[in-house]
């Protein structure tokens, strides 16, 4: 993963009040072409040389910038768009993460009055029609790559379809861009368009949130504890779950593999068929894993004779208490989480959950994660060989998520995932627990293996047993490249 250098130092206006979502100025909706434009780069996709004074004025990170509902809403735009076309999400990506419409849009965002649309923004807007057939998400993907209002981006999208002159007509750029519109679907497309206008006319009130700080996202839900000593950084806005969420592009379970069992006694004789699907029997008893060399754990579940008193309900029974735990900074390695209380080896500490993702939508996200160095996915994947791989879904913790989400990696690990089936026994749906593989104390950083599998994970575990690296410098840190996390 490239992260593009820190760009130059521009002059902005800070704490300004412009709004996306309110298309309020006549003038933002006057097109008018500077051919001096304000934003000097050659290329969009040129990252601009780093700067001295860049922190004052501009984004001083990456991470700042694109913050994890940012990016969120932008996936969302993007995945109604492109239809798993990988190749057309790379070009949405790369334009909308490209330091030169960052710029753009932080002028836009901070500028005092309403600025005239740039040559620059005409040849991206020329550049989508060329790509995709036009639709009210285009129109809404362009308005936030370069932070326009979506009538203003819908108005020269049609100047430049129908072939109209633009105010300055003697512009050298304006002739490759304005080529007459000769076509036999002209009435089609015009109907095309007309039904477009009317939908931008309901404005998406979630892309104004992407890069307008003054409107505010809802309020965000931190239901655990932060500790921060280290630095000022405080926690993204995530939104957190309780369940994992399913997109809705993955395909329903397998309702073949939804049974339960028939047991009159509540389960207490060994017979019970959920009981039977553990290999050498339910793996828990008191509450805690008595041996940890195990297949998936098998639930009694809602299609069950048994109540929830059933001595095979114990991770769905467990308690999720998020004041047992702490997300606090570490020193090295971001976000972490640490136990607030010991936990007796074999308990179950927390399970994994995010938003469910079938492996093309997982493979549309990775393009801008992998440009922007997020987190990356959770792969469901045991019991597939690699010829069933495409079949695996994952989670993305990124937005949707809960405290495991800030769980880092160590070569030596306190916890272990399993995992586990309750509801759906279709092998797609696995959900992942986490158990504690020994007593932990508390105030101790909770962790678990990633195995990745790559070699440029600069792991910065401390372990003695670390199996990445031969002893990085601590000051010399560097984010990891992307990898899959796994489970057991
Ligand atoms: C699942 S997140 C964990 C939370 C993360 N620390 C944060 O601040 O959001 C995974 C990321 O944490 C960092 N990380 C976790 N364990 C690490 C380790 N042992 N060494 C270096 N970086 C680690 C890497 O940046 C990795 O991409």
């Amino acid at each position: 993963m490239k992260v593009p250098p820190t760009p130059p130092n521009k002059t902005v206006v800070r704490n300004s009040r412009t709004r996306l979502g309110a298309v309020k100025s006549k003038a933002q909706s006057n097109l008018s072409v500077v051919s001096n434009a304000p934003i000097t780069a050659s290329s969009s996709q040129t990252p601009l040389p780093p700067s001295p004074h860049s922190l004052r004025t501009q984004p001083s990170s990456i991470k700042q910038y694109f913050t994890p509902h940012m990016i969120h809403l932008w996936l969302k735009n993007l995945e109604s768009i492109v239809h798993l076309n990988e190749a057309w999400n790379k070009k949405l990506n790369e334009d909308f993460t490209s330091w030169y419409w960052i710029l753009h849009r932080e002028k836009i965002k901070n500028s005092h009055q309403s600025l005239p649309i740039t040559k620059e923004e005409y040849s991206l807007i020329a550049s989508y029609i060329k790509t995709f057939p036009c639709s009210t998400s285009v129109i809404q993907a362009i308005s936030a790559i370069i932070f326009r209002p979506p009538q203003v981006v819908k108005e020269i999208y049609d100047r430049i379809t129908l072939g109209k002159k633009e105010p300055e007509e003697d512009t050298q750029w304006l002739g490759t861009i304005y080529k007459p519109f000769i076509s036999k679907t002209l009435a089609r497309h015009y109907e095309e368009l007309l039904n477009i206008e009317k939908n931008l006319i309901q404005f998406d009130y979630s892309l104004a949130l992407l890069w307008d700080k003054n409107v505010s996202p809802p309020q965000a839900y931190q239901p655990y504890r932060v500790y921060n000593n280290i630095d000022d950084e405080v926690i993204p806005y995530l939104k957190y779950t309780l369940e994992n969420l399913i997109n809705w592009k993955v395909k329903s379970p397998d309702v073949e593999f939804n049974y339960g069992c028939d047991c009159e006694d509540n389960c207490q004789d060994k017979k019970c068929s959920c009981a039977a699907d553990n290999e050498d029997g339910y793996p828990m008893k008191n509450g805690r894993l008595i041996r940890s060399d195990i297949g998936p754990i098998y639930e009694c579940n809602s299609n069950c004779k048994c109540n929830e008193t059933c001595p095979f309900r114990v991770i769905q029974n467990s308690v999720r208490n998020n004041s047992n735990f702490e997300i606090f900074k570490t020193p090295n390695k971001g976000w972490g989480v640490r136990t607030l209380v010991t936990i007796k080896e074999g308990s179950f500490v927390m399970e994994h959950v995010g938003e469910i993702l079938e492996s093309r939508t997982a493979k549309l996200r990775e393009v801008c994660y992998d440009k922007l160095d997020m987190l990356t996915y959770f792969d469901f994947d045991f019991g597939f060989d690699e010829s069933k791989r495409s079949n695996v879904l994952c989670a993305d913790s990124n937005y949707w998520c809960n405290i495991s989400r800030f769980l880092n990696h160590s070569c030596n690990p306190n916890l272990i995932t399993i995992p586990f089936f309750v509801e759906y026994k279709d092998i797609r749906f696995q959900r992942v627990a986490f158990f504690a593989q020994r007593n932990i104390p508390a105030s101790t950083e909770l962790t678990f293996d990633y195995k990745i599998k790559s070699d440029d994970f600069e792991c910065l575990c401390g372990s003695s047993l670390c199996r990445y690296n031969k002893g990085p410098s601590k000051t010399n840190y560097k984010k990891s490249k992307r990898s899959k996390m796994e489970i057991d």
